[in-house]
């Protein structure tokens, strides 16, 4: 006899149901991996328990996060962005796996354009520049080498005051860690938590299925990233750290744009005068790279590069 499934599964599969037929890509930067679905006009219902079915990674199709493309003009969040960037046509609206909105996704965003363009949506010549909404405004792409280059905009302490004047504003427990280590909280539109460590076996022995604890916890919560500096950190010019990340809303994931960038702001906070403004960022899926270059506002901003691919597409039975 087949043992009833549980309240979550019998949702998950409820939800797959009222999906059905529903047309899907599936793809991923550096590991990431995302369910990414055409909805132009926003007619389809893609909320969070549909989400979750659709990254569960055994009942659904699986993966870290649900992206659908919709056209800004059919989302108050979008129409928000149009007001700031009216060629912002597309928006990308990001669920984390468990279902949660998050603001933004660096990974994403460039598996959201290389979507665009493999549905026929947009066109992107090299050298033009894509600007797409999300919740964290507009994030301008264009292409770079096999993938994407994307102006992320300005990073934020998200505890400026004690930032600014200590080493840490906050501390991080996780399994493999013997004591609570010093850590440094970043924004760069989501939330994010950095903590350095001293080796590559630390590294290795941390145990990610369980959340990492943070005090104080950002108020929405935060993705947490461990960062251990390279020997030397720096050489031509460009930094390299190596991170592992455990992300609100989903779990241990193979990588983090918006994590590498965090990652790179508070390494090179840590660093002192001097320290470089490129940085190779190693994550379990590959890397990626980030830069700090001047915005056009007259602030720092950040760009993420990395690559991004779209590997199979589908019909939900
Ligand atoms: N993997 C993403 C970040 C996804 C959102 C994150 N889990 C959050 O809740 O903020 C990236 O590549 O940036």
């Amino acid at each position: 006899m087949t043992p009833p499934a549980t309240t979550a599964a019998a949702d998950a599969i409820a939800a797959l149901e009222r999906l059905a037929g529903l047309p899907f890509a599936k793809g991923h930067g550096t590991g990431n991996d995302f369910v990414l679905v055409a909805d132009p006009d926003g007619g389809r219902v893609l909320g969070e328990a549909e989400a979750a079915a659709l990254c569960n990674r055994h009942l659904g199709v699986g993966a870290d996060g649900l992206i659908r493309a919709i056209r800004s003009s059919a989302l108050p969040e979008g129409r928000a962005v149009l007001a700031e960037e009216p060629a912002a046509e597309w928006f990308m609206d990001y669920r984390n796996a468990d279902g949660s909105l998050s603001e933004m996704c660096g990974n994403g965003v460039r598996v959201f354009v290389a979507f665009l363009l493999d549905q026929g949506l947009v066109q992107l010549a090299p050298g033009e520049v894509l600007p797409i909404g999300t919740r964290a405004g507009v994030k301008r792409v264009e292409r770079r080498g096999r993938g994407f280059a994307v102006d992320m905009g300005p990073w934020e302490f998200i505890f400026p005051a004690q930032a600014q004047t200590e080493a840490a504003d906050s501390t991080v427990e996780a399994v493999g860690l013997d004591v609570a280590r010093p850590a440094l909280s970043v924004s760069m539109g989501n939330p994010h938590t950095v903590v350095a460590l001293a080796e590559a076996a630390e590294l290795v022995g941390l145990g990610l299925h369980t959340a990492p604890a943070v005090e104080p916890t950002p108020p929405h919560g935060t993705n947490v990233e461990f960062v251990v500096p390279a020997e030397p950190l720096v050489a031509d010019g460009a930094g390299t750290i190596t991170m592992r990340v455990h992300e609100r809303g989903v779990g241990e994931t193979q990588s983090c744009g918006t994590g590498a960038c965090a990652a790179a702001v508070a390494i090179r906070h840590w660093a002192g005068a001097g320290a470089p403004d490129r940085w190779h960022v190693n994550v379990p899926g590959g890397r990626v790279e980030v830069a700090f270059v001047p915005g056009p506002e007259g602030r720092e901003h950040v760009e993420l590069a990395g690559p991004a691919v779209v590997v199979a597409h589908g019909t939900l039975g």
